[in-house]
């Protein structure tokens, strides 16, 4: 969605990106997400181990690995929910813990995985709370016209105008999930991060929030993290795989690269999945069938 949106979120996407800024100039900026040894422990449990990561402004990671390998853990880390136990987080070049939390909500948000709760608020009461991090503390925006055109879009790109007036206690979870979607768009963050958006969502509605954020992604140079389990929807929506083992780094780069069978058969316990390019997703498909059983589960 184009964000022609006066002063409204100074420091939205569509500042951190020019649509003709070169990559060059994209590499020289500081990274989006920089994770420098950062690790997040649980009195004895070491969910990340140090870890070295970094993403771009632009990019488009998903965030990969097996039950308890540490992926909702390394999501805390960069949104802050979890402060490192060794190591740093850095977000644009500058410490994470240096934000306050006015500007961490300007810059990143995060969408959940079970979209927004069943409250008795209305879907336009959600999407208003989104824009808490511009207003001021009498609950005022500066620039009213334009906060209430921007809602507007948003809810008609997600098709949310006719759910406007609905409490969310009344929608479906998908509806929901599309509502939260909204919330976390009328927030204008640069940085994206999903937790298992599409854990609780049929089919239908897994490629309808995966296209949208890829739409926002696409046409305003959107940086995004999504934590998932289905490979097959990560190849075909990220640039880019993280792949973790026990809190560890197995591998890191396109999906062709990462998504080896043999590391994904090991990894996962399963027989080598066989791998099928079709043309129309652009990217390797996954087929599984089931391995050895597991021998020992470790309790994670
Ligand atoms: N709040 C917590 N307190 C103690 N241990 C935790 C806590 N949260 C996670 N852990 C442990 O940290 C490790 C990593 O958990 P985490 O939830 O980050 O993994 P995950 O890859 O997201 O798992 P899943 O795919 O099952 O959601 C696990 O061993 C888990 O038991």
């Amino acid at each position: 969605m184009s964000q022609q949106t006066g002063d409204l979120g100074s420091e939205s996407a569509a500042d951190a990106w020019s649509a003709e800024g070169s990559r060059a100039a994209n590499e020289a900026a500081p990274p989006a997400i920089q994770l420098i040894g950062a690790a997040c422990t649980y009195d004895e449990v070491q969910a990340v181990q140090p870890l070295n990561w970094t993403v771009r402004r632009g990019e488009f990671w998903a965030v990969l690995g097996p039950n308890g390998s540490g992926k909702s853990s390394l999501l805390g880390l960069v949104s802050g929910s979890e402060r490192p136990s060794a190591g740093e987080v850095r977000l644009d070049g500058r410490p994470l813990a240096d934000y306050s939390r006015r500007e961490l909500a300007r810059r990143l948000a995060v969408l959940p995985q079970e979209g927004l709760p069943p409250l008795g608020i209305t879907v336009r009461d959600a999407l208003e709370m989104g824009r808490f991090p511009y207003r001021d503390r009498f609950g005022r925006e500066q620039n009213p016209a334009a906060a209430e055109e921007l809602l507007a879009r948003i809810a008609g790109r997600l098709e949310l105008t006719v759910l406007l007036p609905r409490r969310l206690d009344e929608l479906s979870g998908g509806q929901r999930q599309r509502a939260a979607l909204g919330q976390v768009m009328a927030q204008q963050p640069g940085i994206l991060l999903l937790d298992e958006p599409t854990a609780y969502l049929d089919v239908y509605y897994q490629l309808d929030v995966m296209e949208l954020v890829r739409e926002w992604h696409a046409e305003e140079g959107l940086t995004v993290v999504a934590v998932l389990h289905d490979l097959n929807l990560a190849a075909q929506y990220a640039q880019q795989l993280l792949l973790l083992r026990e809190g560890q780094c197995e591998a890191e780069g396109t999906p062709e690269t990462v998504l080896t069978p043999g590391r994904v058969g090991a990894l996962y316990g399963v027989a080598p999945p066989v791998i099928v390019r079709r043309e129309e997703i652009g990217a390797p498909q996954l087929l599984f069938r089931a391995g050895e059983r597991r021998s020992t589960d470790s309790g994670k």
